[in-house]
């Protein structure tokens, strides 16, 4: 079952943030000496940068073992007002300390904009040579999967009622009629997404609140939150502020 702890502010969720990402860190760098993560975009950089970018913090993730990639992005180039890479590198990478070991990101080759199905097949191979040759697996293993949920029930571009929901063996899938725009998107797949190790959620505002209600009670209805809560039960953590989740009858650890 999934977790649900609710803080009162994006601020007090920064540290708690923190402290998860860096039991993650620890696992992952003990396990095979890296962290392989994979990023949302929209709301969640913002939150990502309150919690890692504090003075005691960023000394602490060991930043040139992280390799990031996007759960999802847009078909627009990197320095485009939609581009998730472009949010990340305004909101988290440029702030670095000067002299920070840098990550490795991983972004979509803007090459093949115009094919949107070719961008996503080029992504599925930058996964294919970074896990499968390393590791030898049938599918990635993200550490960590640091999502956000939108206010339809979405989560990277997978949509409620979407075919996509139904892909079983794409690694990364293209979508060209994402109901939120841009409308051409890749996106990270469900099998891709239930096959992580720890997933977290990030969710904050009374804009929210309606649909955690029907996230969290009403399972059944298979929004795409609700496929990766039952898919990953205890692997998934959702660290939300209490406007996101009053009212929702779920248990939860609330926080100051
Ligand atoms: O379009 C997208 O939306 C979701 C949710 O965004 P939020 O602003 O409501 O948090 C985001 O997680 C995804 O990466 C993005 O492409």
């Amino acid at each position: 079952m999934a977790t649900i702890v609710s803080y009162s502010s994006k601020e007090t969720i920064a540290p708690a943030l923190f402290s998860y990402i860096l039991d993650c860190q620890k696992t992952a760098i003990d396990r095979h000496g890296r962290f392989q993560v994979a990023l949302s975009g929209g709301s969640l950089p913002a939150v990502l940068a309150l919690a890692l970018l504090e003075e005691d913090a960023v000394t602490q993730i060991l930043w040139d073992k992280w390799e990031i990639f996007f759960a999802d992005e847009r078909a627009v180039p990197l320095d485009h007002e939609d581009s998730n890479y472009g949010l990340l590198k305004k909101e988290l990478l440029d702030k670095l300390p000067e002299g920070t070991p840098q990550p490795n990101v991983v972004p979509i080759n803007v090459e093949y904009l115009d094919d949107v199905q070719e961008l996503a097949d080029q992504y599925n191979d930058a996964l294919i040579n970074h896990f499968a040759k390393r590791d030898s697996i049938l599918k990635p293993t993200f550490d960590l999967l640091l999502l956000g949920c939108g206010p339809d029930g979405h989560t990277c571009s997978l949509f409620p009622n979407h075919a996509l929901l139904r892909e079983t063996d794409a690694w990364v899938a293209a979508i060209e009629d994402s109901p939120k725009p841009p409308p051409k998107r890749i996106t990270l797949t469900l099998p891709v997404i239930a096959h992580g190790v720890k997933v977290a959620f990030v969710a904050t505002g009374a804009g929210k609140q309606e649909i955690l209600k029907k996230i969290f009670e009403n399972p059944e209805d298979g929004l795409p939150c609700s496929l990766v809560n039952t898919a990953l039960g205890e692997r998934v953590t959702w660290f939300v502020d209490h406007p996101a989740v009053e009212g929702v009858n779920y248990p939860r650890r609330s926080s100051l």
